[in-house]
């Protein structure tokens, strides 16, 4: 499979296999959403299967979930679970004080519950998804159906009092129809191309009625794994300062996943 793998296939995957190593026996494991987090369900998966891990997943979507059940990973409710050891996720930004922007994949909603009750935060990503200052990724914020549009007008001028370069507001569609996130809401994506205080904007944000939840990640995130193409992953750990480098040997995959879509 690893001469199939495309450069940036090649980066999400490393990353989620070097993210694995933190999963022990017994842990509650909270199971991001997208690409990169895909690689990581399949890998946990492979683990279960093959090794014997025993751990129990809470997905923050149904993608995830259904994902997790194709792999073998046993699934439980947040409620169930209560409080998780660890979370893995995706993200679409993420900047050196380990502050992200998620939601890409529409799952911010989710993704931030999970997360918040977890231990630990694991972003997985590729160097494409590091930036200077927040923001060149359309910042998605869930807002509620009802009066979406005058929600929408209040954000946009509640964004000419804040430190951001951009205020143009985009409901995300698909197709002809809205996105309608897991929890049947939808979302608006901010353009705002520089977020000078993401602490401020994701308050701020989260004070206008309407608003469920928006993808600022502030201090959740403690360590990210950044993957290359070449197999190389470079670990921040944000707690301990620490940066790792370390080579993942991609062969001894080899064949892993053919049978499992996303
Ligand atoms: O936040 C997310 C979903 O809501 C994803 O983690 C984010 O969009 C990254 O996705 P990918 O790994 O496919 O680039």
């Amino acid at each position: 499979m690893s001469g199939t793998l495309s450069p940036i296939d090649k980066a999400k995957f490393v990353a989620a296999k070097r993210a694995v190593d933190y999963v022990e026996d017994g842990m509650k494991v909270g199971l991001g959403t997208g690409s990169t987090a895909a690689w990581m369900v399949k890998c946990l998966g492979e683990m279960v299967r093959n090794d014997g891990l025993k751990i129990t997943g809470v997905a923050t979507s149904s993608r995830t979930a259904e994902l997790a059940q194709k792999v073998g990973v046993p699934i439980v409710t947040l409620d169930e679970a209560k409080w998780l050891d660890l979370t893995i996720d995706g993200t679409d930004e993420y900047d050196h004080n380990l502050n992200l922007i998620k939601g890409g994949g529409a799952a911010l909603l989710m993704e931030k519950i999970v997360a918040t009750a977890s231990d630990q935060m694991i972003v997985i990503a590729d160097l494409s998804k590091q930036v200077e200052t927040l923001g060149a990724f359309p910042l998605p914020v869930e807002v509620i159906p009802f009066g979406w549009q005058t929600t929408k007008a209040l954000i946009e001028e509640t964004l000419v009092n804040l430190d951001v370069l951009g205020r143009n507001t985009t409901l995300r569609m698909n197709g002809a129809t809205p996105c309608i996130t897991d929890e049947g809401n939808y979302i608006l994506d901010l353009h705002l191309r520089r977020i000078g205080n993401p602490r401020q904007l994701s308050l701020v944000m989260n004070q206008i009625p309407g608003v469920v939840e928006n993808g600022l990640f502030i201090d959740i995130c403690d360590v990210v794994v950044i993957g290359n193409g070449d197999g190389s992953v470079e670990v921040r750990d944000i707690n301990n300062g620490t940066v790792e480098h370390e080579q993942i040997d991609v062969q001894e995959t080899d064949n892993l996943f053919v049978d499992i879509a996303d």
